[in-house]
């Protein structure tokens, strides 16, 4: 959620007449000359010029216009969010200029959620107090949950879920269309904001929740004060005459700012008398253009883009006179700025704003400030862990569908490699082979859950585009709860296959098939977070440009693509397929196995088996291969022959020592140190991973 909060302990936890809104009011929230443009390919592309606007304390506002006609852009720039294009113009509170605490005074409640499906709707207030809210005591902020809960009505629902998709496609039932509403909404006063943002509050719901919503909005703002403005389309005749004043843009143009009554009046004065039906449709139809509109059906109205400008300027005459507005008188005010430096996600959205409010108003080089969180890094950590380890086990089918394929997978080798012989050179042989299935199974595992992580995906970029923790926070959170469930599920599988093969005994060996096990696969899930991370920042756009991806759809199969690659390198370059001393040519393309961590771990796991034990040879050859051998050699010397004899009848002392094989295999690196490299791979892929996250919400800045 994006609720921006910058309240004391003491101002958000003050007494029940604070529980919808600001405390800290603001008694005008005026902005002149509002633009961005943005230079796509070199060229200049202007989304919104000259937009002009007041909002008083206790307003409802809305602002329309058709698609693409710049009204997210208006409400980013006025709520501070905006860190992309080239922004103009000037933001001022109760006269004065914004300063970047404007941030912290406004909340931001977006058209798509991201709650946790398995959280109830008091869980999920108490995420956002605990993460968002300074006060100390939880018991303070338990109050203020309580509060806000009364305000949108959602006492009665506060132990249901929230309900909706799980990771992995199951459904949940919760909240009503309209309870999850007004859940956002609540998330985004919980901070007492003095004005509330909303993207489209009503979108799909019904005409009885829409209004609803829309009157607990309209009862929040006469009651506290603040300055509610929401982008809206289509609104019933109910809710049109909730709002108090409207924006009307079209083609990144203002078409109308001012009180909602007298909006038919202004375009019937510039030739645009109003048709019958609904005012707000009436408007939307008017302004927009781009398709044919049929006289007898529309009426008199902008018919074409170009119709657009004229009607925009001579509203903003009107608007400069009516409100005695000189445009000279904005000239120091108007500030153009550069696209902010993309230091931090945060840090860039701060530029951006304090440059598109202007200190005094003249060009300046600002630096962007670091953003001060409300909370400490550890209430977050704590908070983001509680959210965490709830969405976890509270979606039992994922738990137990992981825990149940990983032991399925262990029950079926463990059948297949059922009590392999210990003594016999055709069982060192299959013993080798599981020494492979346990690691192949680690790296391929994490394929099969790609779909449960693009939902965090979304659920983080949402978080940080709100600044609500610092990404680090939700990095060591995420890893700290996942990983014992990721890592016990590979051990269903590996200790299962480890037991039922018989592989070596002794509580040593199982601890360390399992560490190896355990390491491999946090590192696999973690170059799939990687890759899930760089498709998400299009970095696999050098696929795209090969057309491999063309044919597939963009998002996970790009994931899959870039993981697969990782999974190649693994497995042939794992030394079960190829001997390296056995490949002369290509050794520079060998080297690759220094990044493929299923070849140290294929490696540590023979050793494991294998090291400093030995077999008996007393049963010599199978019968069938000597003869093979036999035949296979076309001209065999009496001496090769005497040397078959000896192999297939040998001495009853006869012995192997399993090292033999190691050093054939070259696997002379000892176990530790193989579990070391292990280990800083993982540091490596998590570091990289992180590196990816920030980058991440950078590249997705507004
Ligand atoms: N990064 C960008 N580069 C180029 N053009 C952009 C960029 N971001 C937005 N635009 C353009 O800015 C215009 C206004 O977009 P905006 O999202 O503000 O419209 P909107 O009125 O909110 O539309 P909708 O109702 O469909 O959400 C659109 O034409 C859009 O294509």
């Amino acid at each position: 959620m994006s609720s921006q909060v910058g309240v004391t302990a003491q101002e958000s936890l003050q007494g029940a007449s604070t529980a919808s809104c600001s405390i800290h009011t603001i008694k005008e929230l005026a902005w002149k000359r509002v633009g961005c443009s943005y230079r796509p390919h070199g060229t200049n592309k202007v989304v919104l010029q000259d937009a002009w606007g007041t909002a008083l304390s206790g307003e409802v506002q809305a602002l329309m216009g058709p698609s693409g006609a710049g009204k997210s852009t208006l409400m980013d720039i006025l709520a501070m969010r905006k860190s992309t294009g080239q922004l103009t113009g000037s933001l001022l509170l109760d006269g004065q200029p914004a300063s970047h605490a404007f941030i912290k005074q406004a909340a931001y409640v977006p058209q798509d959620d991201n709650f946790i499906p398995a959280m109830t709707t008091r869980e999920v207030l108490h995420f956002y107090a605990d993460i968002t809210l300074p006060a100390p005591q939880r018991k303070a902020r338990s109050m203020r949950v309580n509060e806000v809960l009364a305000a949108v009505g959602l006492e009665t629902a506060a132990h249901t879920l929230v309900g909706g998709s799980l990771p992995g496609g199951l459904m949940l039932r919760g909240l009503s269309g309209g309870e999850r509403r007004r859940l956002s909404i609540a998330a985004g006063i919980l901070a007492a904001p003095a004005v509330l943002f909303l993207d489209e509050p009503t979108s799909g719901l019904d005409s009885f929740a829409a209004l609803s919503v829309m009157s607990h909005l309209q009862g929040m703002a006469r009651g506290s004060g603040c300055i509610v403005i929401s982008t809206i389309h289509q609104p019933r005749d109910a809710i049109w005459e909730m709002f108090d004043k409207v924006t009307l843009l079209a083609g990144g143009r203002l078409m109308y700012h001012g009180p909602r009554t007298n909006i038919s009046a202004w375009f019937a004065s510039l030739g645009y008398p109003r048709l019958h039906g609904s005012e707000s449709d009436w408007l939307l139809d008017l302004v927009a253009t781009g398709f044919d509109k049929p006289q007898q059906l529309f009426g008199n109205a902008l018919m074409a883009r170009e119709d657009i400008p004229a009607a925009a300027d001579a509203f903003l005459a009107h608007y400069l006179q009516t409100t005695n507005k000189k445009q000279q008188d904005t000239a120091g005010e108007a500030v153009s700025i550069h696209k902010p430096p993309k230091r931090s996600a945060s840090a860039s959205s701060l530029s951006a704003l304090r440059s598109c409010v202007g200190g005094s108003g003249s060009l300046q080089a600002m630096q962007p400030a670091r953003w001060e969180y409300p909370t400490s890094l550890g209430r977050q950590f704590c908070s983001l862990l509680w959210r965490e380890v709830l969405a976890i086990t509270r979606n039992p089918f994922d738990l137990a569908g992981r825990i149940l394929t990983c032991t399925y997978l262990g029950l079926v080798f463990g059948l297949v490699f059922y009590n392999t012989p210990a003594d016999t050179l055709p069982g060192v042989r299959t013993r080798m082979s599981i020494c492979f299935v346990i690691p192949m199974v680690a790296t391929l595992l994490p394929s099969v859950s790609i779909s449960l992580y693009t939902n965090d995906k979304r659920i983080y970029l949402a978080d940080s585009s709100a600044k609500l923790y610092r990404p680090w926070a939700y990095y060591s959170s995420k890893v700290l709860a996942t990983s014992p469930f990721n890592v016990f599920g590979i051990l269903c599988m590996a200790w299962v296959l480890y037991g039922m093969a018989g592989l070596r005994p002794g509580w040593q060996p199982v601890l360390k098939a399992g560490t190896v096990s355990g390491l491999l696969y946090l590192i696999a899930m973690q170059a799939m977070h990687l890759c899930l991370s760089l498709q998400a920042m299009h970095l696999s756009l050098s696929l795209q440009a090969m057309h491999l991806c063309s044919v597939v759809a963009p998002n996970q199969d790009l994931t899959f693509c870039a993981f697969l690659i990782w999974l190649v390198i693994n497995f042939a370059m794992s030394s079960f397929f190829v001997n390296f001393r056995e490949v002369a040519t290509n050794v520079w393309l060998t080297q690759l196995r220094y990044i493929s961590a299923l070849y140290y771990s294929l490696e540590a796991l023979t050793v494991n088996e294998f090291h400093g034990s030995s077999m008996s040879c007393s049963g010599g050859l199978e019968p069938g291969l000597a003869g093979l051998a036999e035949s296979a050699l076309a001209s065999i010397t009496p001496g090769q022959h005497a040397m078959l004899q000896q192999l297939t009848q040998p001495q009853e002392s006869c012995l192997i020592r399993n090292d033999a094989l190691l050093e054939y295999m070259q696997y002379g690196r000892p176990f530790g140190v193989s579990v070391a490299i292990l280990g800083g791979y993982l540091a490596v892929v998590h570091l990289l991973t992180y590196a990816a996250l920030v980058l991440l919400a950078r590249h997705e800045a507004r």
